[in-house]
């Protein structure tokens, strides 16, 4: 099966564009969760399967950023085999690697992510050149999000700066990756941050069916009304990711932590449900 088909399937199977982001901080985990006085690993093993649990028919993919199980230690990739082990099948499964190194390094990274993981997809940054992407695109079955527009505030020290004749770097990164993803049978689309929508028009236009992968919303601010607008034209299958937005609990709440994880998770869904049912459609076409 191909990685858009899988990710179109999974958009119409769970009504939604929403990627919840596993990124487990030991430490800000719910009080139930850590007066469990298991190990950190097994904390994170739990915590984690039941935030999947409690997303699984809200989201149509899920995000691993990889430096959260790095944070582990030694035994961080154990626990993030564990956890991949609970994701429901149909679901897509990302690794946030944001890996950059020559080809035949990348071919290592591709090697572990996709081969020993099993990962539908891999962030990979651009900015050594897009001979570095190709080793993860000659499978019709993987995607890479390739870093167009980056989400922190720094993305403006490089990123959306124009660029030659280009109105940013952000556009021109957009039409080389539309470029080579033209050779490849991979699935090649972008991160673009949603704190950065002001910035999206010439992106989108250098690649309009790029699939997009939108970190930022929730914690980081970015605005979904805006999204939507922006969004309007584009052909390509997003997925909007939130971490923070959907892992954090309240104490105070009368609702157990479990359940307020649900509820956020139908929080964010309710907010960008407008860009999932316009996706949907288009999922089914
Ligand atoms: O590649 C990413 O996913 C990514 C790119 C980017 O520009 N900004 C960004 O926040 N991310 C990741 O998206 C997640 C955002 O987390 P929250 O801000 O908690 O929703 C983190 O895993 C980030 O590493």
């Amino acid at each position: 099966m191909s990685y858009i088909s899988k990710l179109q399937a999974s958009i119409r199977n769970s009504r939604s564009v929403l990627c919840v982001g596993v990124d487990p901080v030991p430490e800000t985990f719910p009080r139930e969760v850590r007066a469990m006085e298991q190990s950190e690993n097994d904390m994170t093993v739990f915590f984690c399967r039941r935030v999947i649990e409690q997303t699984k028919t809200g989201a149509a993919a899920y995000k691993f950023n990889t430096a959260y199980f790095e944070a582990l230690g030694a035994d961080g990739f154990h626990v993030l085999n564990e956890i991949l082990d609970a994701v429901p099948s149909g679901k897509v499964v990302i690794a946030d690697a944001k890996r950059c190194d020559v080809p035949h390094t990348n071919a290592r990274y591709k090697a572990a992510w996709f081969d020993r993981f099993g990962f539908d997809a891999i962030t990979l940054s651009p900015f050594m050149g897009t001979d570095t992407l190709a080793p993860f695109l000659d499978d019709a079955g993987r995607a890479v999000y390739a870093l167009a527009l980056t989400s922190n505030p720094g993305a403006d020290e490089l990123m959306t700066r124009p660029f030659g004749t280009e109105k940013s770097l952000s556009a021109y990164i957009a039409g080389r990756l539309r470029e080579v993803s033209a050779r490849y049978p991979g699935s090649l689309g972008m991160v673009i941050g949603a704190t950065q929508p002001e910035h999206y028009t010439p992106v989108l236009r250098a690649y309009p069916e790029a699939p997009l992968l939108i970190p930022g919303v929730g914690a980081q601010g970015g605005s979904v009304p805006e999204l939507d607008r922006v969004l309007s034209g584009h052909d390509g299958l997003p997925l909007i990711n939130a971490s923070r937005a959907v892992a954090a609990t309240d104490p105070s709440r009368e609702e157990p932590w479990d359940i307020q994880i649900r509820h956020n998770t139908d929080r964010i869904n309710k907010l960008i449900a407008t860009i999932s049912q316009k996706y949907q459609t288009k999922a089914d076409e």
